[in-house]
């Protein structure tokens, strides 16, 4: 039934917005649009009903489910950070991965055991930890850049391209896997090793993909499957009983990692370790600094994790970790072949800053050097831009875990709250700031910012987007006027905030800078025909180009055709 007092659609009898969330859903290609969709009409907090029995109907029998929709940047940045306590992570996503890695950090509840995990793995995220990866990551990328500079070669018409849609796929499962248990699955390997040995196929031709990555593919699609399932606490079980693809996909994911967790236990036993440095700045992989710390614990009569725990946070990495960031690359080849100018400014500012990254050079990038922020501007903005347009995860979602209130609206305990990130991030502007305005007097009291001893705590983080081009891929919106970064310009919620945000954002954002680094000064990406950079998309866990073709061509080869730019 429709909480009362909060702005909704008109509903149907017994069914509420289910016609309306299934037209969206099949005019759009994706459900979480009827999201977007009823917030722009209906303001920042608004409903959608849904379940049978939802509207009229539920009134008699008492079942059907009003989902609150919370659309306003300051707000959720609120929900997400200072209220956390009131607004839990939601169960029914908690639900969407139980079944895979019930005691991985995105199945648990915000309680002890999470915290738990998340202060074991916290070191994973830490910059001495990826700097250590750093390398790896360049080497596996670069295994990406040949398959492309081969693929190139082939391209016959001028409007052929290469479907590099696997390619990135199978690019961050190797990051994933090497970084995760110490092994890539070789995946863009045994594509480039099949192009070379085939003189003669065509550029997108492609061996089938390593057994390893396929599992995880049928893991990832049954958890996408289930988003907004009418019933998703019944999924795990569902999951567990009828999906035969899935058992065999996630037995043989368990035997592998269960063999891969052994082998580090046997190394680890011989091996006579540094025991004066941190394990973030010895350990080769995740699994090898979960052995770290297991002996440390051991040592110290601490909690060390279960060996189903440590394969379901193994499980979490590379399902977690893979797929949206190849979401996030898959779009940025797309949007960066529409903006020609943007590559040319990119390449200049990587070439000036960082010589070593033209092709053929001997040394490769550190850490520092490729997440420094300040010395490298324009990428920066040209990643926060794509995050902002390419609408990788479109929204986050929490339960109220008591009887509160959302910008003056009474919310009861257990309501689920859907905060749109990416259709917020990618319309809130300065042409509704007078909407934005008369909110002030409900916003909570952290929302609003307190005055603590003359200082203002809390309060609106970001500034306002333009209305008149928030919609256009414009990195220089987040360039000051002396062309420095600014992290606050505007609305950008990519990775959601607070205890339960992304835990993977660090090692995403490495990754991401590193690709676009790498790709950029290797390749001019061309425009594809139309019909091949459509905007279709396919959205489960994370939004999905359904399509991604580039046509890479190499710079020297651009400026030789032109006689130098
Ligand atoms: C561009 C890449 C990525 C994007 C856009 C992204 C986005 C997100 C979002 C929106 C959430 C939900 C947060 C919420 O409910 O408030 C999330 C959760 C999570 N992400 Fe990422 N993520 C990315 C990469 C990664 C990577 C590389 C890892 C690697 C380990 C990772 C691990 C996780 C985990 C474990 C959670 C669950 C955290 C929790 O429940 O407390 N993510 N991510």
């Amino acid at each position: 039934t429709p909480l009362p007092g909060i702005p909704h659609n008109k509903l149907k009898w017994f069914v509420g917005d289910i016609p309306f969330l299934t037209r969206l859903a099949t005019e759009k290609g994706a459900i979480t649009y009827a999201f977007d969709d009823t917030a722009m009409r209906l303001g920042p907090v608004s409903q959608v009903v849904v379940g049978l029995g939802a509207s009229w109907a539920s009134r008699i029998f008492g079942f059907g489910q009003a989902i609150v929709i919370l659309a306003d940047s300051q707000e959720m940045q609120d929900v997400l950070v200072n209220r956390a306590s009131e607004f839990d992570r939601s169960k029914s996503i908690s639900a969407l991965f139980a079944g895979t890695l019930p005691q991985g950090m995105l199945a648990l509840p915000t309680e002890e055991q999470f915290k738990h995990h998340k202060r074991y793995l916290g070191i994973t995220m830490t910059n001495p930890y990826l700097a250590r990866m750093t390398p790896r990551i360049v080497d596996l990328m670069q295994e990406l850049v040949d398959l492309w500079a081969l693929g190139a070669k082939r391209l016959s018409a001028p409007t052929a391209a290469i479907d590099v849609l696997d390619d990135i796929r199978l690019a961050t499962i190797d990051v994933i896997a090497s970084i995760t248990f110490g092994a890539s699955f070789q995946g863009v390997r045994m594509s480039l090793d099949y192009l070379e040995a085939a003189p003669t196929a065509p550029p997108s031709a492609r061996p089938p993909i390593p057994k390893l990555a396929a599992d995880l593919e049928v893991l990832l699609d049954t958890i996408g499957d289930g988003v907004l399932f009418p019933a998703p606490r019944l999924l795990p079980w569902l999951t567990r009983t009828f999906n035969r693809k899935w058992r065999k996909a996630i037995t043989s994911t368990h035997d592998y990692l269960r063999g891969r967790l052994y082998a580090a236990r046997a190394d680890y036993a011989v091996e006579g370790r540094d025991t004066e440095k941190a394990a973030a700045n010895k350990a080769d992989n995740v699994l090898d600094m979960i052995m770290e710390r297991e002996k440390e614990d051991r040592a110290k009569g601490a909690e060390v994790l279960t060996e189903a725990e440590i394969i379901d946070e193994l499980t979490t990495f590379a399902l977690g970790g893979s797929e949206t960031t190849a979401t996030t690359m898959q779009w940025s080849v797309k949007i960066l072949c529409k903006h020609p100018s943007v590559q040319h400014t990119l390449r200049a500012e990587l070439l000036a800053q960082l010589p070593f990254l033209a092709p053929g050079s001997a040394r490769a990038p550190t850490y520092a050097e490729v997440s420094d922020e300040t010395a490298l501007p324009y990428l920066t903005a040209v990643l926060y831009e794509i995050l902002r347009c390419s609408r990788t995860a479109s929204a986050v979602a929490r339960d109220a875990t008591r009887d509160t209130t959302l910008l003056g609206y009474p919310i009861p305990k257990g309501t689920q709250v859907l905060m749109p990130i990416g259709m917020v991030q990618q319309c809130e502007s300065d042409a509704s700031r007078d909407v934005t305005d008369s909110l002030d007097s409900v916003r909570s009291a952290s929302s609003r910012g307190t005055d603590v001893g003359g200082e203002k705590k809390g309060g609106r983080r970001t500034g306002y987007w333009r209305g008149d081009d928030v919609r256009d891929f414009k990195p220089e919106r987040w360039l000051r006027a002396d062309g420095s970064f600014d992290a606050h310009a505007g609305p950008w919620l990519p990775f959601s905030y607070g205890m339960r945000g992304c835990f993977g954002q660090k090692l995403a954002m490495i990754e991401l800078r590193l690709f676009l680094s790498m790709i950029t000064v290797n390749f001019f990406f061309d425009a594809v025909p139309a019909e091949l950079n459509t905007w279709k998309s396919h959205e489960t866990v994370t939004n999905h180009p359904a399509q991604c073709y580039v046509r890479p061509i190499p710079w020297e080869e651009l400026e030789g055709q032109k006689g130098g730019l």
